[in-house]
């Protein structure tokens, strides 16, 4: 789970929540309730990020923005979205990773530039995000918000005096790090994706217009037909001329965040060519094959962990069960990121069954260990229930590195696995057997796209060079 950083928001809403990112929503569909439909297609994304919430619907002439902090259902609670009319709309959910969890820092930002009215929400991270807000400053910008994605509307809104599609096209050679951006104008839906692709972003179909969505179930959600994954470093407009792509750089090596398949994105999306559920599935068959153990029943940790265990209670033959119960309901509602609330947070949200249990040995499937507090507390639990034997296995490797494109996972210091052995965490988290998927397994499954992914948390191979704040491991611009 990520280490938060003290803030306003944090202090009195935020639990120590597990590492997402955020989610973008775009709709070109004249016609339609735009508004209601990116309200239902972030609530497809909620899972990638519960800090805030917004929309912004522009009819022609103006665009017109709500969002508020907490979950969608939250922000959109009364008859908000009846007053934002119009034929296209972007959307955001957010988990912050440069800039504090606060309303100044709520997307989608909504600007006037010399084109007219911009609107942008992000997912991703800038990685030359100080000296760009350095440079910006010193020529005399000025900020509202501490996020990398207002630095991105600056860029892109000085390039633009010949169009916005003239800036984008310049702002992409400045701006590095990870980004998939959904842009509006009062006529206009903007999609792009860094060159790298870190992040993912698909488009899709709804009758005669277009929906764009950070993971394709928010399609499905919506109604609309998955037509194909943006290219890394396409733009992607979206007018009453129809749909215009550019392909600005050449496409980098790409880069995709391995860790969407592993932990991130939802199990029913299609991304970069690859069902989820399917390569969690295979994780779990890999990690059978990898470690294969006596016991009497596979368990997994939901509901991340479930794929990988139906693959490894597959491939092993050994009887999949439900040994550990998700509470459904369980949200935000702790109070503060201190140890004490975090090893409840995990009693409050997962409870072991007994008689599933009593007397078996055990394999526990999970996607990941981050600093170990929920391996640690199964574990526990599970021998309190009487099992003879626990054999912890993580479909993804030791992560060892932070991640500086998106991802709010800890600081090195506070990653289990940069700080101790093998051995040292079996004995930490008091398992018997303890056995991460191996790198190569991992990639294995993806056969020749195997040079295609971000694998820099497990190995430290960043494919775009990161600068790492000193203190904190984090890029902050509070
Ligand atoms: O080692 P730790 O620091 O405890 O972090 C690892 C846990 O965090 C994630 O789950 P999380 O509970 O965050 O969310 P989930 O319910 O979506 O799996 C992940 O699936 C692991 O279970
Ligand atoms: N997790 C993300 O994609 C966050 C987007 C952006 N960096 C922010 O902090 O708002
Ligand atoms: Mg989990």
């Amino acid at each position: 789970m990520a280490v938060r950083r003290p803030g306003f928001y944090n202090q009195i809403m935020l639990p120590d929540k597990p590492r997402e990112e955020c989610g973008v929503f775009g709709i070109y569909a004249p016609g339609c309730d735009v508004a209601k439909l990116t309200y239902y297609g972030l609530y497809a994304l909620q899972h990638r990020g519960q800090e805030s919430a917004g929309v912004a619907v522009a009819n022609g002439d103006k665009v017109q923005l709500y969002k508020g902090m907490g979950l969608v259902a939250e922000v959109f609670a009364g008859d908000q979205l009846d007053g934002l009319q119009g034929h296209l709309a972007i959307g955001h959910v957010r988990y912050s990773t440069t800039g504090a969890s606060h309303p100044v820092n709520a997307q989608p930002l909504l600007f006037r530039y010399v084109g007219g009215m911009l609107g942008l929400a992000h997912n991703g991270n800038l990685t030359n995000v100080t000296e760009l807000r350095s440079m910006l400053m010193a020529t005399g910008a000025v900020f509202q918000s501490s996020t990398d994605s207002e630095v991105i509307v600056n860029i892109i809104a000085r390039s633009a005096q010949n169009g916005l599609e003239e800036g984008l096209v310049k702002s992409m050679i400045d701006i590095k790090g990870a980004y998939s951006l959904v842009i509006i104008t009062e006529n206009k839906l903007v999609a792009v994706r860094d060159p790298n692709g870190f992040r993912p972003l698909c488009l899709g179909s709804l009758g005669d217009g277009y929906v764009i969505a950070s993971e394709s179930c928010a399609l499905d959600t919506v109604g609309a037909k998955f037509i194909r994954d943006l290219q890394p470093g396409e733009i992607v407009v979206i007018s009453d001329k129809g749909l215009e792509s550019i392909q600005v750089l050449k496409p980098r090596k790409r880069a995709h965040c391995i860790f969407e398949y592993i932990y991130f994105a939802r199990p029913d999306s299609i991304i970069d060519g690859y069902n989820v559920n399917k390569v969690r599935r295979e994780m779990g068959r890999v990690l059978a094959n990898e470690y294969p153990v006596e016991a009497d029943v596979v368990i997994p940790v939901p509901d991340s962990g479930t794929a990988a265990a139906r693959g490894y209670a597959e491939a092993s033959g050994i009887p999949f069960e439900e040994g550990l119960m998700k509470n459904r309901y369980i949200g935000r509602t702790f109070i503060q990121p201190n140890q004490q609330i975090r090893d409840l947070g995990v009693r409050l949200k997962l409870n072991p069954v007994r008689e599933v249990l009593n007397g078996k040995r055990v394999v526990m499937v999970d996607d990941s260990i981050v600093r170990g507090t929920t391996s640690n507390k199964l574990v526990a639990m599970l021998r309190e229930c009487g099992v003879r034997e626990v054999h912890m296995c993580l479909s993804s490797p030791p992560i060892t590195n932070s991640c500086y494109y998106g991802i709010d996972t800890s600081n090195e210091k506070e990653l289990i696995a940069a700080q101790k052995s093998l051995e040292e965490i079996r004995r930490s988290i008091g398992a018997d057997g303890l056995h991460y998927l191996s790198l190569e397994g991992l990639l294995d499954i993806f056969g020749e796209d195997r040079n295609n992914f971000c694998t820099a948390c497990f190995n430290g191979s960043y494919p775009i060079e990161i600068a790492k704040p000193k203190d904190t491991g984090k890029y902050s611009l509070e």
